[in-house]
């Protein structure tokens, strides 16, 4: 049985585990490493501040988390399969190390966010 996320130790893992396999996927990684050219050592502990703030209200996370994603939108424009593939891996990535209520609710939280950024992004780039 794997244990649930509790602490932000737990978080630190999972976005770690996560960004490792983002990096190393064909879909998505140049966006972060060529286009966005991600400060990682910036980039991560604002990402284990964000997921804390979702899943444990905890403050700390100051910023507007859509905004930089309008910004490579621009760069170099980002698709529903961009959501879905970044999707995938999150929730893989969950799987291969937690199990419980915050693991099941950190995915559902992921989805809503990736769902609701792909429907967005999309109508920018090809309005109706
Ligand atoms: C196509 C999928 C996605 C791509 C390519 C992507 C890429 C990026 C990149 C390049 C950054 C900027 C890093 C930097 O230089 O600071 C970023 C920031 C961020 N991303 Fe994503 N992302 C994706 C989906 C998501 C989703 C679904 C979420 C949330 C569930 C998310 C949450 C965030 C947050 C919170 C930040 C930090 C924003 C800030 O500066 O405060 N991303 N993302």
């Amino acid at each position: 049985m794997k244990k649930d996320l509790e602490t932000r130790a737990d978080i630190e893992l999972l976005v770690n585990s996560f960004y490792d396999k983002i990096r190393d996927n064909d879909t998505l990684g140049y966006i972060f490493d060529e286009v966005a050219k991600v400060n990682w050592e910036k980039h991560l502990p604002k990402m284990y501040s964000f997921w804390e703030m979702i899943l444990f209200n905890k403050e700390g996370y100051e910023g507007h988390p859509l905004r930089p994603h309008l910004v490579i939108n621009n760069q170099h424009p980002l698709n529903p399969q961009h959501f879905a593939t970044w999707l995938t891996i999150f929730e893989a990535t969950v799987d291969e190390h937690f199990e419980g209520e915050k693991a099941d609710e950190i995915k559902s939280r992921a989805k809503n966010v990736a769902l609701s950024w792909a429907f967005k992004i999309h109508h920018f780039n090809s309005p109706a």
